[in-house]
């Protein structure tokens, strides 16, 4: 495998009719990192990867692979492995069979047929048909296909949908291996467990626009951080903290407050002599940070 690419999708447009699938949207995933692609049902995901697989044209802007577009390449498939839709494959066909197919159109040696089968963990299925297969058999032989030609570039729609924990963690391995040897891993999914599980860097897209991006660290310090507290005479100190001209909210647990921290806290709630059941620092969790970004916050 040669090093990886940088993905860099500048200012990408794509319009059906006048509605903006994907609406001047931009980001970068890196060699060496598992860069997980999230947002909502309809968020634009699919037809981002897409423009940058060849197969559908931009409005405006650009997806391009290391500089180039996808159909630039002599052999695509030797620099850039993909799985789209696990329900495209031939149902009456092989596993085996399917990569013999992708192996002469890709140029590549059978050889590799049984590695990458031995690779996904289907060699002993690899006879059957893939009607057979169940939704995380056919997520294994897609992510079999994307890794035929040793590519350095990994682009895959949706690949955990459907596999179980342990295939979550199996998936996390094999893809932090490959980044590991310097591949540039991109994955989508609408699920911020799966993302968290196995990407270390996000790009969150809604309404067809980026809404945040970086490391789950630094994605998660996006949070807003609070004080929740209470006390047997919880209406008193509600009273006593909005004089103070704190920004406080009633939980089902307490009282909240917003940008301040536990001394303030404590120090007016001593001085208006009120006793506390309750104080912590609290912050928002990264699955409050990404429903607040995507406009779902609970
Ligand atoms: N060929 C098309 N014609 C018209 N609208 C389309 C077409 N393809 C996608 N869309 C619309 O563009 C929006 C983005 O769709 P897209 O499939 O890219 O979302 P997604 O983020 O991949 O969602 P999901 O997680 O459900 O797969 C949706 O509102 C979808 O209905």
């Amino acid at each position: 495998m040669d090093n990886g690419l940088t993905i860099s999708v500048h200012n990408l447009t794509k319009k059906y009719g006048s509605f903006a699938a994907v609406n001047n949207f931009s980001f970068e995933a890196l060699p060496g990192r598992i860069t997980g692609f999230l947002g909502p049902n309809g968020a634009g995901k699919t037809t981002t990867l897409r423009i940058l697989l060849g197969l559908a044209a931009p409005t405006h802007g650009q997806a391009l692979i290391g500089g180039k577009r996808y159909a630039d390449f002599l052999s695509p498939g030797h620099v850039v492995g993909a799985s789209l839709d696990s329900h495209s494959f031939h149902p009456g066909r092989t596993a085996r069979n399917h990569l013999r197919i992708l192996a002469a159109a890709e140029g590549t040696s059978y050889s590799r047929i049984d590695e990458v089968l031995d690779k996904v963990g289907l060699r002993d299925f690899a006879d059957r048909r893939v009607g057979t297969y169940s939704l995380g058999m056919r997520q294994r032989l897609g992510l079999a296909g994307a890794l035929l030609s040793d590519p350095s570039v990994l682009v895959l729609d949706e690949p955990a949908n459907g596999l179980d924990p342990e295939g979550i963690r199996w998936m996390r391995d094999l893809l932090n291996f490959l980044a590991g040897q310097g591949a540039t891993v991109l994955l989508s999914s609408h699920l911020l467990s799966e993302i968290q599980q196995i990407a270390d860097h996000i790009v969150i897209i809604n309404h067809g626009q980026l809404v945040a991006a970086g490391s789950l660290s630094e994605i998660e310090a996006m949070g807003s951080k609070h004080v929740s507290v209470d006390s047997p005479h919880r209406t008193d100190l509600h009273v006593a903290l909005r004089n103070a001209q704190l920004d406080v909210r009633e939980t089902p647990d307490g009282l909240e407050v917003s940008n301040s921290d536990p001394t303030t806290v404590g120090t007016i709630a001593f001085q208006a002599g009120l006793p506390l059941s309750h104080l912590s620092a609290d912050e928002d969790g990264l699955e409050d940070v990404f429903l607040g970004l995507v406009g779902g916050r609970r």
